[in-house]
């Protein structure tokens, strides 16, 4: 009995987990990141770059950072994985798109997968966070180059929280206030309680 209500009692204050979508082409280095999410913000270090190999479905992470509780989603991003992202789209907090800013004859095809994920209306609302990753590479794309191939400006425009920020997965260059930019407007959109809604139905 006791323990049934402990659990109860720590059922309910238990904050809830900022859940956040990463997507984008394979080899942009996400399952880099998320590895690199563990070994920063856990006991437990994530693999290193040259340990990691091609997403098939999904990896995810657990973390605490600035104080909350975080959940974040790694798909794989092949042409025929892409499928798979949507799925989670109505979950999440806030989506992770990440580039790899050393291959920029891939900004096109990575444009026409993100305007076809941010015409999804289970994203409504969410925090975008372009992440620019290799950044450590020679002649990587700067932010502000990346924004412009992905036409981010209008997506700012129309209201919605975004940041392009450079990164490097392999080291963690970036990773921190990624993360925090990441908190910071979760906390600050409506999407949390938009979910809430949609599980309640009301
Ligand atoms: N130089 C450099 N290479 C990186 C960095 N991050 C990832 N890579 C390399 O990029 C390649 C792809 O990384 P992954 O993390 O597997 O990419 P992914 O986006 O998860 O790919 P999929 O699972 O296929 O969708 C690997 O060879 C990584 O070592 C980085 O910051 N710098
Ligand atoms: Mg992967």
């Amino acid at each position: 009995m006791f323990s049934l209500l402990s659990g109860c009692f720590e059922f309910l204050l238990r904050k809830e987990e900022l859940k956040v979508l990463i997507i984008g082409l394979d080899r942009a280095g996400k399952t880099t990141l998320l590895e690199r999410l563990k070994t920063l913000y856990t006991d437990v270090p994530g693999l290193e770059a040259d340990k990691v190999l091609p997403t098939v479905g999904l990896n995810l992470a657990h973390f605490e950072a600035l104080g909350a509780p975080l959940l974040c989603w790694d798909v794989g991003g092949a042409a025929g994985l892409r499928g798979i992202w949507s799925k989670y789209y109505a979950e999440c907090h806030a989506l992770v798109f990440c580039v790899d800013a050393a291959d920029g004859g891939r900004l096109d095809e990575a444009k026409a997968a993100l305007d076809r994920a941010l015409g999804d209306r289970d994203l409504y609302g969410a925090p975008l966070l372009v992440l620019c990753n290799k950044h450590d590479c020679e002649g990587a794309a700067s932010p502000a180059e990346v924004a412009e191939a992905l036409g981010i400006g209008k997506l700012a425009d129309a209201g919605r929280a975004t940041s392009v920020q450079a990164i490097t997965a392999k080291t963690g260059e970036g990773v921190k206030p990624a993360v925090q930019w990441l908190v910071e407007h979760i906390k600050k959109s409506q999407r949390p309680e938009l979910i809430r809604r949609r599980m309640l139905g009301t």
